[in-house]
């Protein structure tokens, strides 16, 4: 059973001014700078617009997208160019996975969650193991999402649990069961593999 809080009924603004504090105390607990995990999808980017007026110097921060869809950055469908041009100008340093070298330790993941339990592009049908010797894999949805039908690359579960928090923000009753689920143990998706070997604190914004 893992140890979740849960903040029900939250919304962006909420969780905006959440992550500043989280980061702005990793900050302040460190000279040096940073690393954090941030999802794609539809749900950050409203959130990621009121953090990045925030009052956090992003110029000590290194950003990684936790998943991508292998499609040139200026597709619509390129989580990390969307990252990038909200925080590259506020003065973070926006990694591509492709060109990723060595994870870090990441002071915080945030990933979101599909209602098939997948979290960054670990889907179901790509069977995202505990202890994968890898940190990122390049890999292939299937079925393919239709609103993002591409491959994909990915930090791996060993990857995300290399953080001192993990956050989700889950919009949305079918996904909500299916999270609630996961942290009772109940099924085997990516999310309950995530959560099963989390010894982190976890937040999950619903
Ligand atoms: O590349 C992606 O699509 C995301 O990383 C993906 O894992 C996302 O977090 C979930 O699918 C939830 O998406 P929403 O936030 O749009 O519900």
């Amino acid at each position: 059973m893992a140890n979740v809080t849960i903040i029900e009924r939250s919304y962006d603004g909420m969780v905006a001014d959440w992550l500043a504090q989280r980061l702005s105390a990793a900050l302040a607990a460190t000279d040096g700078r940073i690393a954090i995990s941030v999802p794609g999808g539809s749900t950050p980017f409203p959130i990621l617009e009121r953090l990045v007026d925030s009052a956090i110097d992003w110029s000590r921060i290194t950003v990684w997208p936790g998943d991508d869809r292998i499609v040139p950055e200026v597709h619509p469908a390129s989580n990390t160019g969307k990252i990038r041009a909200l925080l590259e100008p506020a003065g973070a340093q926006v990694e591509r996975l492709e060109d990723a070298a060595e994870v870090p330790h990441f002071a915080l993941v945030w990933l979101g969650m599909g209602a098939d339990g997948h979290i960054a592009s670990l889907f179901p049908n790509t069977d995202p193991q505990v202890g994968d010797p890898q940190m990122l894999r390049r890999l292939t949805p299937d079925p393919l999402p239709p609103e993002a039908p591409f491959d994909r690359i990915t930090l791996t579960i060993p990857a995300l649990l290399r953080s001192d928090a993990l956050v989700f923000v889950i919009r949305g009753e079918d996904k909500r069961v299916v999270f609630d689920a996961a942290a009772r143990g109940e099924h085997d998706l990516p999310i309950a593999r995530l959560l099963g070997a989390a010894t982190q604190e976890i937040t999950c914004f619903a």
